[in-house]
């Protein structure tokens, strides 16, 4: 589902590398946690793997295409097969969660019948059902990520990238945010989520991927954050 192989990104001349000959292999179905300190490459993989960023070495493969090899007006195109997820929510302030979860679907030309049947779909599978009307701030900072993870999922994508979704929510609140992530997986959505959430990583017990100073120094399965742990 994605590769890495041998990845680096050096992004001014003469700076460390934010990432460093990293090779990985995420199958399809996954689970895995992104784990480092402040600066260890996190959003660095996660926009590689969106091509917002390319690497300055090594090829990466996602969805089945080498990344190096998709043309520019093809980027779009990979890019609504991925999903994704923020800290700060991305709603837009002035638009209903309807609108908000609608405009997924609008942007790549779905018929307005879809969008009628497929963002109540997603409301209800994220738990949102009945709150359809309401502006992003007439929601907790809970339901506003749901409606965010909603518009991710509305398009079914293959993948979702989070990054730091629970960055912004109490221990309970972020609870369910990862029973909601936890359900989307099983669906068999893939899901790399960049975190710095030790409890909630040590309570999966999913993949775990560390990054530091942008080299991998670990790749464990069902891990916890801390590996001395
Ligand atoms: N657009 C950019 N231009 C220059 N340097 C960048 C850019 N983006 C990231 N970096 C640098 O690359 C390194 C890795 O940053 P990255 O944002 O990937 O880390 P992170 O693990 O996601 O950090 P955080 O947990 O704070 O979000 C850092 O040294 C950062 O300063």
């Amino acid at each position: 589902m994605i590769r890495f192989e041998n990845v680096s990104k050096v992004y001014a001349r003469g700076a460390r590398p934010a990432l460093d000959q990293v090779s990985l292999e995420i199958e399809r179905g996954e689970f895995v946690f992104l784990v480092g300190s402040s600066g260890s490459g996190k959003s660095t993989f996660l926009n590689l793997v969106l091509r917002q960023e390319r690497p300055t070495s090594g090829q990466i493969h996602a969805l089945g295409k080498d990344l190096a090899q998709i043309s520019r007006w093809k980027v779009p195109h990979l890019r609504r097969q991925i999903g994704t997820v923020f800290q700060d929510f991305r709603l837009l302030s002035n638009k209903s969660v309807f609108e908000n979860v609608a405009i997924a679907p609008q942007v790549i030309g779905k018929p307005r019948h879809h969008i009628l049947s497929a963002v109540p779909e997603v409301l209800e599978l994220v738990g949102l059902d009945g709150k359809e009307k309401r502006l992003p701030h007439e929601l907790s900072g809970g339901e506003q990520q749901r409606v965010a993870i909603a518009r991710a999922m509305v398009n079914r994508p293959a993948v979702l990238l989070a990054d730091e979704p629970t960055g912004n929510l109490d221990p309970t609140t972020s609870i369910g945010i990862m029973r909601l992530l936890d359900r989307i997986n099983r669906t068999g959505t893939t899901i790399v989520m960049a975190t710095h959430d030790d409890e909630i990583v040590d309570q999966m017990r999913k993949r775990v991927v560390e990054l530091s100073d942008g080299v991998m120094v670990r790749d464990q399965s069902r891990g916890v954050y801390g590996a001395s742990r």
